[in-house]
């Protein structure tokens, strides 16, 4: 049986109009989770502010967020560049004012063996995901400290920042330093008002998937029956987490990191199922020098 289903899309845990007057800025808001997050925060009555590199996935955005009437701005920005970033939040302050919420969603993400990585691979991985995470942090609460003003920090992370991800070594130890960042930044950032906390989503299979990672999630057997809840995360339920964490209700939740997973993170036991090397999972024959 699992875990019962959640409740149909466009239902809402808060009360209607929650995020009335305020702006959410989303970075990657334009495809897969983040979209879906942006979109449960238009629903509660947010301004949008959506933030990635290629103009097809803000069009997306703007797209999905106009059947919800919230006003939404999208502008380009890499989050690998502060100035880039302190342009989009000008762009923002521009649009509706200073943002209330900050949602780092954007990473980045590929299937590769360790022996087989790449510096630059390395490099671009961790520059996004950790750096990047870290950069729009900053602008966001340097803004707010500057002008005795609240707001509230919402990290997406992965459940291999705990577990360690065979396969995904620099994404892990990037997510690794997302969720450390949620404790340091949310004690630093208290006293004037700043919540910080992570979200960390399960397995949520979806369109915009890169085909790297769409790749190798065919190549794994049933995705369903491999979850305890005997099913994968839909997006809305990622969505309604992400619109509680920032919202009046979960003030005093601060450095905390959520996993909706469904358990699966904490699916251990002495006897584990048969290893696959990362190389077999891939496909690939032995490693031999270049
Ligand atoms: C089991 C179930 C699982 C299921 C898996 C479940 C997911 C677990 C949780 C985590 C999920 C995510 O983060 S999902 C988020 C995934 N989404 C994304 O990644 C979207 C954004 N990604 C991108 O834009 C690109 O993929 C990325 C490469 C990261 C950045 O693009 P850039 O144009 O900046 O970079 P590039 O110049 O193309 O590449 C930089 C270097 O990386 C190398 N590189 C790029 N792709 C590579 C690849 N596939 N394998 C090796 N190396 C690669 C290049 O060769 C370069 O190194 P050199 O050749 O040496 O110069
Ligand atoms: N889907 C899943 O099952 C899981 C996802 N996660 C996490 O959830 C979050 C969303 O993942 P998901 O929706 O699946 O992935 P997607 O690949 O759909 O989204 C990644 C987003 O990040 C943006 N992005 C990437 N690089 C940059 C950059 N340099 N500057 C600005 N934006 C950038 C992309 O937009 P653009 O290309 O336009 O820049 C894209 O919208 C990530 O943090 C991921 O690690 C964690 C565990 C599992």
């Amino acid at each position: 049986m699992g875990l019962p289903e959640p409740p149909a899309l466009g239902a809402s845990a808060l009360p209607a109009g929650t995020y009335a007057g305020r702006t959410v800025f989303v970075t990657g808001g334009g495809t897969g989770l983040g979209r879906a997050i942006a979109l449960e925060f238009a629903r509660l009555g947010a301004n949008l502010v959506v933030a990635s590199r290629k103009e097809e996935h803000l069009a997306a955005a703007r797209e999905t967020l106009a059947e919800t009437g919230a006003k939404v701005r999208t502008v380009s920005c890499d989050i690998r560049e502060p100035e880039q970033i302190t342009a989009a939040f000008d762009a923002a302050v521009e649009s509706f004012g200073p943002p209330d919420v900050l949602i780092n969603n954007a990473a980045a993400n590929f299937p590769v063996p360790a022996e087989e990585m790449s510096p630059n691979a390395w490099r671009t991985v961790v520059d996004i995901t950790l750096n990047g995470t870290y950069f729009c942090a900053r602008e966001f609460a340097r803004r707010h400290l500057a002008a005795g003003t609240p707001g509230s920090i919402v990290n997406i992370g992965a459940s291999y920042a705990w577990t360690g991800g065979p396969g995904f070594a620099h994404s892990a130890a990037a997510k690794a330093g997302v969720k450390n960042m949620v404790e340091t930044l949310a004690v630093e950032w208290g006293p004037y008002g700043i919540q910080v906390n992570g979200l960390v989503p399960g397995l949520f299979p979806h369109e915009d998937m890169t085909a790297d990672i769409k790749g190798n999630l065919a190549g794994t057997h049933d995705k369903d029956p491999c979850q305890p809840a005997m099913r994968v995360g839909r997006l809305r339920e990622l969505g309604w987490a992400a619109t509680f964490l920032a919202s009046p209700y979960a003030r005093f939740v601060s450095g905390h990191t959520l996993v909706v997973d469904g358990a699966n993170w904490q699916r251990r036991g002495l006897v584990n199922p048969p290893v696959v090397t990362v190389r077999q999972q891939m496909g690939k024959g032995p490693f031999v020098l270049p």
